[in-house]
């Protein structure tokens, strides 16, 4: 079993540099099945979210390579071959696979998607779109079977916000004959990155980034190069680090205007947040003072970062909130936190945090990749040594986080333990 292993207390300074979007990478790769040349995407994440996609590509007869950030796969050889299991219970985004390949091939049989669980994620807004468009769509023992004759453009309102619905839809349309409109679309940067590729593969689509998406079809689809955004999620848990930990911390490569709601409550807190145009630096934090927060739909603040910014709030003088609009159970963190003497409690939909706390070092578990996150935060605070367990949840999400963050002075180490000899007990005294 492979741990970190975090010696907290110490002050953190220097640069870190931010990879390539996650949410961006995940639905980029699966775009490429609807090129009929080879695509090229520079600046991505070593995760293993990537990875996994890679390994999907190529059960479906895609050759890709991986290298120093840059995938190059060419789908010219790619058949429908059907993927109900395996690797795509592995990632939430394997979802993407139902759009890309009913778009290119009218037919896709995909498993169920994985991911975080964070209470109910149901992708009936997904499948809305697809039949929209022509398919028929049966769930058949866990896998979900789509079939189509030919995709027609339609108008698709989505009852709610949905990132990898509106992606979803725009990938299934962008083949289809005639006209689609998405409207409620979600405004992400991810979906203006993912409509930015699919543009330059020669699809043609207006409004991505606003609420409402228009889709012309187009008869095919040609390879390209494309450069991935900064991750806006990856970014904002440094900042949060710098607040919380930080002696002088420059987050590098960012963009800022993506980190405007986070910015403003760090400011609120009394951060002194200073923007440059790829970079944002913070200065050693003083006197946090409590503040609410409420998760939304981009521009809002984002659930993703929910979880780590409830450690900071740790820190901060005075009784914070923090409700999660999106995701109903999105708090297992806070009982972890709670082991790290940490004074919180949930109440529905929020967390409230009293502090400031000093935290102190315990063998912890990651829940899912921001819990992580949040744990890696609360370890770098607390005195003592903090073992973090099930890291294979942050590894989907943050590549090298180990090695970067050795690089602001940090002691933390990855470890291989043995499961049998580290004892159920190290995990089951009670939360405080
Ligand atoms: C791979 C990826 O990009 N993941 C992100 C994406 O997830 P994901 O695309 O799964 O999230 P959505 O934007 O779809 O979900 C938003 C809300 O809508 C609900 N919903 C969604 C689809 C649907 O068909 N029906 C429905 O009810 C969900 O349960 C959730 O409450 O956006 C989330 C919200 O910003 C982020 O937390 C995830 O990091
Ligand atoms: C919830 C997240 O990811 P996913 O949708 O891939 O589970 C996340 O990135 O915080």
């Amino acid at each position: 079993m492979d741990v970190y292993k975090i010696t907290g207390g110490k002050r953190l300074s220097g640069t870190i540099k931010v990879n390539g979007a996650k949410n961006s990478a995940v639905a980029l790769i699966p775009a490429s099945i609807l090129a009929n040349s080879p695509v090229q995407i520079e600046g991505l994440p070593g995760i293993s979210d990537v990875w996994t996609l890679k390994n999907i590509l190529e059960e479906i007869g895609g050759e890709v390579s991986f290298e120093d950030g840059t995938m190059s796969i060419d789908p010219t050889n790619m058949i429908d071959m059907p993927l109900p299991n395996g690797n795509v219970k592995k990632l939430r985004a394997s979802y993407y696979m139902m759009g890309a390949m009913l778009g290119r091939f009218k037919h896709a049989a995909i498993g169920l998607p994985g991911g975080c669980f964070l209470g109910p994620r149901p992708i009936d807004q997904h499948i809305k779109g697809f039949e929209a468009l022509g398919a028929k769509v049966t769930n058949e023992h866990g896998a979900i079977y789509l079939r189509a004759d030919e995709l027609r453009g339609a108008k698709i309102y989505l009852d709610v916000v949905s990132v990898g619905a509106t992606i979803n839809i725009m990938l299934a349309a962008v083949l289809a004959k005639g006209q689609t409109t998405i409207e409620n679309a979600a405004k992400e940067p991810e979906i203006i990155d993912v409509a930015t590729l699919l543009t330059n593969m020669g699809a043609k689509i207006k409004g991505a980034g606003t609420n409402i998406i228009r889709i012309d079809g187009v008869e095919e689809l040609h390879g390209t190069n494309h450069t991935i955004i900064p991750d806006r999620i990856e970014a904002g848990t440094f900042m949060i680090l710098a607040a919380a930990a930080g002696d002088g911390i420059t987050i590098d490569n960012v963009i800022p205007f993506h980190m405007e709601a986070l910015t403003a409550k760090l400011r609120e807190m009394g951060v002194d947040v200073q923007e440059s145009d790829e970079s944002i630096h913070i200065p050693k934090p003083e006197n946090l003072q409590a503040i609410d927060v409420k998760t939304l739909v981009y521009p809002g603040f984002a659930t993703d970062l929910q979880q780590p910014f409830s450690v900071l709030m740790t820190q901060a003088e005075g009784s914070s909130m923090i409700t999660d609009t999106i995701y109903s159970a999105r708090f297992k963190h806070i009982d972890e936190l709670r082991r790290m003497n940490a004074s919180g409690r949930v109440e529905g939909r929020a967390a409230i945090i009293t502090g400031p706390t000093p935290l102190t070092s315990a063998t912890v578990v990651a829940s899912d990749l921001r819990a992580g996150a949040a744990l890696v935060i609360a370890g770098l605070l607390a005195d003592g040594e903090t073992e973090i367990r099930e890291i294979y949840h942050i590894e989907r999400g943050y590549s090298e986080i180990v090695e970067k963050l050795r690089g602001l002075g940090a002691e933390i180490r990855r470890e291989t333990i043995d499961p049998v000899t580290s004892t159920k007990s190290d995990l089951s005294s009670d939360a405080n």
